[in-house]
């Protein structure tokens, strides 16, 4: 399992155990608009980040944003597999069906 798959894991746990001590919790319990405005901004910071603060700060950003974008699919029921469906489909759609990708 990787570890996109076992965050996504983890998350939905909290999700359906929330627990006190937990971000996760916290911020699917404010609901979808707190969990938008986080994707926003965390969207934002990977912009600054590119534009010159280093790789290392642009990791750390790009994972934020890909924690909070983890949520909220959860929050809808979605999984990572779905996105990784859609952008199978646009490679095979993009190759012809005819390159395997994996
Ligand atoms: N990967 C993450 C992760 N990435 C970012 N964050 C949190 O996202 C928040 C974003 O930082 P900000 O400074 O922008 O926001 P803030 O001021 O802390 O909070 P807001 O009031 O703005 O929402 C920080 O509190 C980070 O700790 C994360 N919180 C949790 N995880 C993972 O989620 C799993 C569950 O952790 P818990 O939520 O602690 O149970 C574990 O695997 C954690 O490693």
């Amino acid at each position: 399992m990787s570890m996109l798959e076992r965050l996504y894991e983890i998350i939905c746990e909290r999700r359906d155990a929330p627990r006190p001590d937990s971000y996760t919790s916290h911020l699917l319990a404010r609901g979808e608009d707190q969990i938008l405005k986080k994707v926003g901004e965390e969207a934002i910071e990977v912009i600054v980040a590119a534009k010159g603060q280093g790789d290392q700060r642009l990791v750390e950003e790009v994972a934020d944003l890909t924690y909070h974008l983890l949520v909220l699919l959860a929050l809808h029921g979605l999984r990572p597999a779905d996105v990784e469906a859609e952008l199978m489909r646009r490679h095979l759609q993009r190759s012809g069906g005819t390159e395997n990708p994996a």
